[in-house]
């Protein structure tokens, strides 16, 4: 059991054509500042994870796509000092637009490789695995 809320957040690995995955640094002055996360965020209430995603990515980094470009690939379950993070991240090679930081301080290509050179949330560790084994 646990008394810790659960937070529902959706996350996505743009995949380029080199089988480069985005990944983007958080803002200064924030939980886990300066660390490099995959884009998304919490889903709002009515609204489903694909959806949130949609609206996420066009917010943080101005490309558009649809839901049928988006693939479940797996998802973070972890357990932080103030909630329960359980985070679905899907994959996406088709969008719209050229990705630019309008929320996060940069955002790189990276080879899901070298993934673990980057300073990344400890929930999304078993997910580099996943797009290790995918790409
Ligand atoms: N988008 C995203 N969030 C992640 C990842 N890994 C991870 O632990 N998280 C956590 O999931 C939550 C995402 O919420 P968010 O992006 O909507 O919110 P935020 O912390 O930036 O702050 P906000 O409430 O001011 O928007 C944060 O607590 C964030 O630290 C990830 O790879 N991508």
């Amino acid at each position: 059991m646990s008394d810790k809320p659960i937070l529902l957040v959706v996350a996505c690995a743009l995949v380029d054509t080199d089988r480069r995955v985005l990944i983007a640094q958080r803002p200064e002055g924030k939980h886990m500042a300066n660390m490099w996360e995959f884009p998304g965020g919490k889903i709002d209430p009515g609204e489903t994870p694909e959806a949130a995603l949609i609206r996420e990515l066009r917010e943080e980094l101005d490309v558009e796509t649809k839901e049928a470009c988006l693939a479940p690939l797996s998802f973070a379950s972890h357990t932080y000092e103030h909630m329960h993070l359980l985070m679905p991240l899907y994959v996406c090679r088709r969008w719209q637009g050229t990705p630019v930081a309008k929320e996060h301080q940069a955002l790189k290509w990276v080879r899901p490789q070298n993934l673990r050179d980057y300073a990344m949330p400890p929930a999304d560790e078993p997910l580099i695995a996943a797009l290790c084994d995918l790409l």
